[in-house]
């Protein structure tokens, strides 16, 4: 547990970016001047890294047409494989258990076409009602595929307050009649991380697979999926590890299962060394790549190369103590300099429950959101009334948080928000 003293003046958070180990990491990314970025949880910065990989792929492309797969600076037949070797240590698995491949959604289909094997009573899907709305409706059209009502088989655990779950509800609705799990590992609204490990032990002591949707933690936290020996697990590579807009996804799953038959089958889950044989027997790979359905998108893999080696260089411990820091010390602001304006902050208090970002809530979060854009600071909005609000430890300073709250509390105080309508924008 790491204990923080804060001071509220602009000189302090000087000080603490001069004592900042990530700082030079800041440089690598384009920040645009007058702007400052508080939304790398829902879609991360272009760093110059990612933008050579790009560009080299997009290069061997021109250069060398058909034999980029072979022959380029990153051979795309092998792309996914040595991704997924670079994003192992931030799910906490070894190389063979990670592929980058699809999308977050798709991912959560196969995982489910694979996981999913109703069998007598055991028939029903464990999920939880403030899970992100495109995992239950991939979940409930796989219900239906079975054919299987998802009023009656999607089993949600109801939260207690609408902010966070309990991890004992959770438990005890490990019934029977449930066949799999699947929850996220941070909550997308209050930040809240659940206790993987724990979830994990429970439903395997009852027989049931479990598999989570980490979205909100890759990147932000470690993870130790192996050790913890959870089944599965999906994300997406836009948000925290920066991969670009509708990056390609990420999968894991535990090598115990290797051999299982993908539900959704597709050549590039072969082999590498049969897929070219084009026999109509599938030979799947003998790893996570047996879970890779077609050819993968080469141009949004590629920022993830220098994306993921900038990771590597920071280390995912070093970005979640920063992250816990800074995260802290915004709170510690706003509870400073906001105390007037009728705000609460929605997201658990414990660094061991709280994942990288800040959920401020308040009646008039839309229109505040509206107003924060206009003066420069990027924030998102999440209905009814949470602004969303994430340092990035890679490239957000101290001092910008402290700008940020300086501005919030100008808004405030001269209601700067009143000339916005409270909606959402289309995307909010
Ligand atoms: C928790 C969570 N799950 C699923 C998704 C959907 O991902 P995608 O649109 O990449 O399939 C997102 C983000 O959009 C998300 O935050
Ligand atoms: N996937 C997104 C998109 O295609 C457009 C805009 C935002 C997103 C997001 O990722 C939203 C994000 N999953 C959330 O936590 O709300």
């Amino acid at each position: 547990m790491l204990s923080y003293s804060f001071e509220p003046t602009l000189e302090f958070a000087r000080k603490l970016d001069r004592e900042d180990k990530l700082w030079h990491f800041r440089h690598e990314f384009y920040l645009k001047p007058g702007s400052i970025y508080m939304d790398g949880n829902s879609l991360g910065l272009l760093s110059k890294r990612a933008e050579k990989t790009l560009l080299e792929s997009l290069d061997d492309w021109k250069e060398l047409g058909i034999d980029g797969w072979t022959q380029g600076r990153h051979p795309w037949f092998y792309l996914s494989e040595r991704l997924g070797e670079m994003m192992a240590p931030l799910v906490g698995a070894s190389p063979e258990e990670v592929i980058v491949t699809g999308s977050t959604t798709v991912n959560l289909h196969q995982l489910v076409a694979t996981f999913y094997k109703p069998e007598g009573t055991r028939t029903k899907i464990l999920a939880d009602e403030l899970t992100f709305p495109s995992d239950i409706y991939a979940l409930q059209s796989q219900l239906r595929i079975r054919g299987y009502d998802p009023d009656t088989h999607l089993i949600r655990v109801k939260s207690r307050d609408g902010r966070f779950l309990e991890e004992d509800d959770i438990i005890a609705a490990m019934a029977d009649d449930i066949a799999l799990i699947i929850l996220p590992t941070v909550l997308y609204r209050s930040g809240q991380i659940l206790d993987m490990k724990r979830l994990t032990e429970e439903a395997h002591a009852r027989g049931i697979f479990i598999g989570f949707d980490a979205c909100h933690s890759i990147g932000a936290i470690p993870h130790s999926f192996s050790e913890w020996e959870v089944d599965f697990a999906f994300w997406c590579n836009y948000k925290y590890l920066n991969g670009g807009p509708g990056c390609v996804a990420g999968l894991y799953v535990n090598r115990k299962h290797f051999g299982k038959l993908p539900g959704l089958a597709g050549w590039f889950g072969s082999r590498k060394d049969k897929q070219f044989d084009m026999e109509h027997t599938f030979t799947p790979a003998e790893t996570a790549g047996a879970y890779q359905i077609g050819t993968p998108h080469v141009l949004s893999l590629a920022p993830l190369i220098g994306s993921l080696e900038i990771f590597a260089e920071a280390g995912i411990e070093n970005i979640r103590q920063k992250s816990l820091q800074i995260t802290q010390y915004l709170m510690y602001l706003i509870e400073h300099e906001l105390k007037d304006f009728g705000f609460t902050i929605g997201n658990p208090r414990d660094d061991a429950c709280r994942g990288g970002h800040v959920s401020l809530e308040h009646d008039e979060a839309a229109r505040i959101c509206k107003s924060l854009k206009e003066n420069g600071v990027i924030p998102d909005f999440r209905a009814p009334n949470i602004i969303r609000l994430a340092p990035i430890a890679l490239y957000t300073s101290y001092e910008e948080v402290w700008k940020v709250v300086q501005i919030l509390k100008k808004i405030m105080k001269e209601k700067q928000y009143e000339k916005f309508t409270n909606e959402r924008e289309v995307v909010a």
